[in-house]
């Protein structure tokens, strides 16, 4: 966790509205909704339970209590195992009876071991704006500097993890949830998880936002212009979209929505673009200003 909510001015042209976004303890309420128990690494409870090296539930306070009678009843909606010194489990979508495990060491100790502070720097942009040049440049200049990172490219997860999800809207949501919680494993580890996706849908990359703490989540804009994009074609899709054979392609016949809110925008100035090391520059720029290269 960070020691204190670094500021997050906007780095690109037009600066922004200083972080207005709920706290690490609101967050970990906001995620704890829906299930029985509300368990947050980042809550003080958590991380003693972590420290005991227990494997055991830290409730919320409503659900603290343990059921008098012994028998298993209904609490928020989850199965909770009463009785005394039971361990009491949740529900989580369609998972039942499932219970946290903790461990002693965490992502404090993780953090400590690498000299930096674990988290996301998500790209979005259109098909052509940069996205994987950024990533890459970004971490080879990390990984020079001695930071330990890693790439999610949302092309390279279509070959595995999300082969299976189409374009379609509720496909691109889908493989947004999942890169999302998997960012959040990665930066839990201690990394400097950069993941770069089209992800055209604002509530999309927003839910991703809020399963990280706050600060963590660091959205990067790379605002190319269409028309740059699509002179640059490196795959010829932009070719196929505009000729009918590729059918909701992002920017040609699928939407794409630009963030309203992001901590750093990339653009062209006159029709010139930053080159690679000058874009991961600026993003190192960020997370320096922020603490993220020290522990
Ligand atoms: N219909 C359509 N729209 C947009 N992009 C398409 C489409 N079909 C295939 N591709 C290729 O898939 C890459 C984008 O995958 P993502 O997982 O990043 O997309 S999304 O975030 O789910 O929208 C994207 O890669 P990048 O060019 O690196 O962005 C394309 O190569
Ligand atoms: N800053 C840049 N200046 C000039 N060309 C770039 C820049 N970034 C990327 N490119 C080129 O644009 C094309 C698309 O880049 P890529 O990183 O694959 O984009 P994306 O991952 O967003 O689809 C590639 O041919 C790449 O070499």
């Amino acid at each position: 966790m960070l020691a204190k909510a670094p500021p997050r001015p906007c780095s690109g042209a037009g600066g922004r509205a200083p972080c207005t976004r709920p706290g690490p303890a609101l967050l970990a309420v906001r995620r704890g909704q829906g299930a029985g128990l509300k368990l947050v690494a980042a809550r003080p409870a958590t991380v003693a339970a972590a420290a005991a090296g227990e494997r055991r539930a830290v409730p919320e306070p409503a659900t603290t209590a343990e059921a008098k009678d012994g028998e298993r009843r209904h609490v928020n909606g989850s199965a909770v195992a009463g009785g005394n010194g039971k361990l009491v489990t949740s529900t989580v979508g369609k998972s039942t009876n499932i219970l946290w495990h903790d461990c002693p060491i965490g992502q404090h100790e993780r953090q400590k071991l690498l000299n930096q502070k674990g988290c996301v720097v998500w790209i979005t942009g259109l098909s052509g704006s940069g996205k994987s040049t950024l990533a890459c440049a970004l971490s080879r200049e990390l990984h020079s500097r001695g930071h330990l990172t890693y790439v999610l490219d949302g092309d390279n997860l279509r070959h595995g993890l999300n082969r299976d999800l189409s374009f379609e809207a509720e496909d691109r949501a889908e493989n947004i949830r999942r890169v999302g919680e998997v960012t959040k494993l990665f930066a839990d580890a201690g990394l400097i998880c950069i993941a770069c996706l089209i992800s055209p849908f604002r509530s999309d990359r927003n839910a991703c936002r809020s399963l990280l703490p706050n600060s963590t989540f660091i959205e990067v804009f790379l605002n190319i212009p269409l028309e740059i994009c699509e002179a640059r074609d490196p795959k010829g899709l932009y070719k196929l979209a505009r000729a009918g054979k590729i059918k909701g392609f992002t920017g040609i016949d699928d939407p794409y929505e630009p963030p309203s809110d992001c901590e750093i925008v990339i653009q062209c100035k006159d029709g010139n673009c930053p080159a690679p090391k000058s874009m991961a520059d600026q993003v190192i720029s960020y997370l320096e200003a922020n603490s993220f290269l020290q522990d």
